[in-house]
C-alpha cells in the first residue's frame, strides 16, 4: 500500500514519516537548509502486512504541482493537521485536490499533539471532521500525534498496518503503465526512473516504452519497495533500470508514463467529467485557460464546456480539454487543473475519451455518446456505445485506451454476445440487433440495385458500403461481405457483390435489339462477324447503341471483344479453340503456326483471312489459351478450361477495392474485374480488355484437353 502525505506547511509531515519509519526524506541540501520539503520524499516500512510506502509531499502553495506528482499515485491518504495552527489554506486545499484525485482511504494525524491542551485537541478534531464532510475521506479517523515526544505514533503505525491488511491491491490485470516521479542516473547501472505502477505488471527483460516521447526501453532491473525485486506489480512503487539507445535522465522527465509498447497512443484531446470547486470564483466559459494536471505531468491547457456553455462553481459536468502538448494517459485517469499562474486549484475530474473529436464535439449523438464513455465498467461502457450512433465500436482502440490486457477486446465480445470482426489489426463490434439490421439493409439494397440494374452482373462492394450505416472501415466491411457470403446471403467477386439469386439479363429494349444484331454474328458469319460500326449499318441501329450492347453482352459472356469493335459469340470463340486444340494434337511438337490456323479455320469453308485468325490468336495469348514463342504456338493446358471453369473468387485482391485499372467503364458504371488464374505465378491478374464474365458464362464449351494431365 502507498501512503502519500498531505497538509499545510511545516505541519510536521516530514517529521511524523520520519517517526513512523525512521527515515528522514528531505534529501536535498536546500531542503535541510530551509527546513521545508520541496520534492518529493520516499521511505518504506516493513510490517506483517507489507512493505508500506510513503510519499511525503511538500505543504508550501509554491509547490502543489509537487505534492499532485506524488498524490496521483498513493492509495491512501495521510492528512497531517498540526494541532497548534489547526486548519489552513493548504490543508483545505491538499484535502480538495484527494477528493479529487478520488483518494477515498486514509486518516488525518493531528500533529504536535504535544503543543495543544485537551479542549484545543477537541476544537481542531471537529474542525477537521466538519472539513472531511463534504469528501471523499468523510469520516476518516483523527488520531493525536506527537512527532517529538512519540505520543501517538505506535498507534497511528498500527492503524496503517491494519488499512494496508484490508487494502485490496489494485487489480493486477490490464496492462503496464508507471507514472515517473523521478529519473536519474545511478553509477554502475545507467537511468532509473522510479514511479507507482498504475496497472498491469513488468518483469525484467520486458520492452517497454516511454511515452509520450515514445522512446523504447527494456527492463534490465526493478526494485519494488525498496528491494531487487523480478517483477513489479499494479500498487508497486518501482525502481526500474532501463536500457535503451536513446535512454538517459535527461531524455525522460516528471510525468511520462514506461509503458507496454502496445499502449503508446500519446494525445493531445480529452474529454473528461469536470468538478469545478465551490471556491472558484466565477464560472468556467469556452477555451478557459488552465493548468492540467495528470499523473506526474503538468501541461497547459483549454477547457471547452460540453455539457453547458460554462460550468459554475461548485457544479459538474463534461469538458473537452485540449493540451498544448500530448500526453500519455488512459481513461478513468484522474486529473486536477489549476489556474495559469498557479496560484489557485480549480477543479478535477476522470478522463473519459483520450479520443475526442475536434468538432460536432456536443452533438446530441456525442453527448449521448460520452454518457456511455462516462460509465466505469468496461463492458457496461461497450454496451452502452453500441446502442448508440456510430453503433460500431474498435474494441482494440477502447482496450487499449483503458490499458486493459491484449485479450480484454475479444472477453468483452464474447460475454456480451457481439457481433465482431477481426480486421486491419483491431476487432470492430456491433450489437446482434444492428448486426441484423445491418445485413438486412444490405440485402435490400442489393435487392434494389439489381431492380435497377438487371444488366449488370453485382453492385460494386464500395458503392454498397457507403450505402449502408453504420459505415464501416473498408477492411471491417470486407469482413462483414464474407460473413454475409459464408452464410449463403449474398455472393462476393472481387470487387461485386449479388444475390445468390441474381442473374443478369438484358433490358427489353436491348433484347429487342439483340434480336436485330444476333443473326449477324452467327452461322456461316460465325468467325468473321461485322464490327460494331457495319452491325450498326446492318440492322438501322445507333452506333453507339450497339457498342453498347455488345460491351455489355461481353460482360455477360454471351460474346467477346477479340478485337476492338470486333465482337465473336462466345461459341464461336470456343469453335475456334478447339480447333487450335486439334490442330496442336496433329502436329509434331504440339506447336502449329498461324497460317496453319487460318487454314483450319478456312478448311471448314469460312473466309476468315490472316488478319483476323491472328487477332484471335492474339486475343488467346492475351488470356493465356495459346502461349506464343515466336511463329509457333502451343495450348496452355491449364487454360482450356477457360470458358468453363475460371476463377471468381478474386482471390489475391482487395474485394473492396473499385474496379480494376483496365476494366471497362464505357456503360458508365464500373465493370467486374475478371480475375484470371495467372498460369505462371498461379496468383490472379486482370483481363487486358472486355472478356468473360465470371457467373453468367454457358456451361462450359471447351474442348477435350489434348493430354492426359501428368
Ligand atoms: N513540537 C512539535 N514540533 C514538531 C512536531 N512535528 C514536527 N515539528 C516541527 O515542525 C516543523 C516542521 O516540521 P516538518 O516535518 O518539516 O513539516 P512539514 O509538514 O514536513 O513541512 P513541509 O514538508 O515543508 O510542508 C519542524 O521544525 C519540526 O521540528 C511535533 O510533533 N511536535
Amino acid at each position: 500500500m502507498i501512503i502519500g502525505t498531505a497538509g499545510h506547511i511545516d505541519h510536521g509531515k516530514t517529521a511524523l514519516v520520519g517517526a513512523l519509519t525512521g527515515v528522514d526524506t528531505d534529501r536535498l541540501k536546500e531542503e535541510k537548509a530551509r527546513g521545508i520539503s520541496i520534492d518529493l520524499g520516499f521511505a518504506y516500512l516493513p510490517t506483517p502486512a507489507g512493505t508500506l510506502g510513503f510519499i511525503d509531499v511538500p505543504g508550501h502553495e509554491k509547490f502543489i504541482h509537487t505534492m499532485l506528482a506524488g498524490a496521483s499515485g498513493i492509495d491512501f491518504a495521510l492528512l497531517i493537521v498540526a494541532a497548534d495552527d489547526g486548519v489552513m489554506p493548504q490543508t483545505r486545499e491538499h484535502l480538495a485536490l484527494l477528493d479529487l484525485l478520488g483518494v477515498s482511504r486514509g486518516l488525518v494525524a493531528l500533529t504536535k499533539a504535544d503543543l495543544a491542551d485537551e479542549a484545543r485537541l477537541a476544537e481542531v478534531t471537529s474542525e477537521i471532521a466538519a472539513l472531511l464532510a463534504g469528501t471523499s475521506l468523510r469520516g476518516a479517523p483523527i488520531l493525536p500525534v506527537s512527532a517529538h515526544t512519540g505520543e501517538g505514533v505506535d498507534a497511528l503505525r498500527a492503524r496503517l498496518v491494519e488499512a494496508a491488511g484490508a487494502f485490496a491491491a489494485r487489480p493486477g490485470q490490464g496492462r503496464f503503465r508507471l507514472a515517473v516521479d523521478r529519473s536519474f542516473s545511478l553509477s554502475g547501472a545507467g537511468t532509473v526512473v522510479t514511479g507507482t505502477v498504475l496497472s498491469g505488471r513488468v518483469r525484467v527483460g520486458d520492452p517497454l516504452v516511454l511515452s509520450p516521447t515514445g522512446l523504447p526501453a527494456r527492463l534490465r532491473s526493478i526494485h519494488a519497495q525498496n528491494h531487487k525485486a523480478e517483477e513489479g506489480r499494479a500498487g508497486d512503487r518501482c525502481a526500474l533500470n532501463l536500457a535503451g539507445e536513446a535512454i538517459s535522465p535527461d531524455a525522460i522527465r516528471r510525468g511520462d508514463m514506461v509503458l507496454d509498447p502496445t499502449l503508446d497512443a500519446p494525445t493531445e484531446r480529452i474529454d473528461a467529467t469536470l468538478t469545478v470547486l465551490a471556491s472558484e470564483p466565477k464560472p468556467l466559459g469556452q477555451w478557459f485557460p488552465v493548468r492540467f494536471h495528470h499523473g506526474a505531468s503538468e501541461v497547459g491547457a483549454r477547457l471547452v464546456p460540453l455539457s453547458a456553455d460554462s460550468l459554475a462553481p461548485g457544479t459538474s459536468g463534461l469538458v473537452q480539454v485540449v493540451l498544448e502538448r500530448p500526453i500519455a494517459a488512459a481513461v478513468g485517469d484522474r486529473y486536477v487543473i489549476r489556474d495559469t499562474s498557479a496560484q489557485r486549484s480549480i477543479g478535477g475530474g476522470r478522463l473519459i475519451d483520450l479520443r475526442a473529436p475536434a468538432r460536432r464535439r456536443r452533438t446530441p449523438e456525442r453527448l449521448a455518446q460520452l454518457d456511455a464513455l462516462a460509465e466505469t465498467d468496461p463492458d457496461t461502457a461497450v454496451a452502452g456505445l453500441l446502442a448508440v450512433e456510430p453503433w460500431h465500436l474498435d474494441l482494440t482502440a477502447f482496450a487499449r485506451d483503458r490499458a486493459l490486457g491484449a485479450e480484454a477486446p475479444a472477453e468483452i465480445a464474447a460475454r456480451r454476445g457481439l457481433v465482431a470482426f477481426a480486421a486491419g489489426g483491431t476487432l470492430t463490434a456491433l450489437s446482434p440487433q444492428r448486426w441484423a439490421l445491418y445485413a438486412d439493409t444490405a440485402l435490400a439494397e442489393l435487392a434494389r440495385f439489381h431492380e435497377a440494374n438487371p444488366d449488370l452482373p453485382g453492385m460494386g462492394a464500395e458503392k454498397l458500403r457507403l450505402a449502408l450505416a453504420p459505415r464501416l472501415a473498408r477492411p471491417v466491411f470486407g469482413e462483414a461481405l464474407r460473413r454475409l457470403g459464408a452464410a449463403g446471403s449474398l455472393v462476393l467477386e472481387g470487387a461485386w457483390v449479388r444475390l445468390p439469386g441474381h442473374e443478369v439479363r438484358l433490358t427489353r429494349k436491348d433484347e429487342l435489339l439483340w434480336e436485330l444484331v444476333a443473326p449477324h454474328l452467327g452461322r456461316t458469319a460465325r468467325f468473321r462477324p461485322p464490327r460494331v460500326r457495319d452491325l450498326a449499318a446492318l440492322t438501322g441501329e445507333a452506333e453507339g447503341e450497339v457498342r453498347r450492347l455488345m460491351k455489355l453482352l461481353a460482360r455477360m459472356g454471351k460474346v467477346d471483344e477479340v478485337a476492338h469493335d470486333h465482337f465473336f459469340l462466345r461459341p464461336s470463340l470456343a469453335e475456334t479453340v478447339a480447333m487450335a486444340m486439334a490442330l496442336a494434337e496433329a502436329a509434331p511438337g504440339r506447336e502449329f503456326t498461324a497460317s496453319a490456323f487460318r487454314d483450319r479455320i478456312e478448311a471448314g469453308d469460312h473466309a476468315v483471312g490472316r488478319k483476323v485468325a491472328i487477332q484471335i490468336l492474339e486475343f488467346l495469348d492475351r488470356h493465356g489459351v495459346t502461349l506464343r514463342r515466336g511463329d509457333l504456338r502451343r495450348l496452355n493446358r491449364h487454360r482450356l478450361d477457360l470458358f468453363g471453369a475460371m476463377d471468381d473468387t478474386g482471390a489475391g485482391g482487395d474485394s473492396t477495392a473499385g474496379p480494376a485499372p483496365g476494366a471497362d467503364t464505357t456503360s458508365g458504371r464500373a465493370l467486374p474485374p475478371v480475375r484470371y488464374p495467372d498460369f505462371k505465378s498461379g496468383r490472379g491478374r486482370e483481363p487486358v480488355s472486355g472478356g468473360f464474365d465470371s457467373h453468367s458464362l454457358p456451361p462450359s464449351p471447351a474442348p477435350q484437353r489434348p493430354n492426359p494431365p501428368r
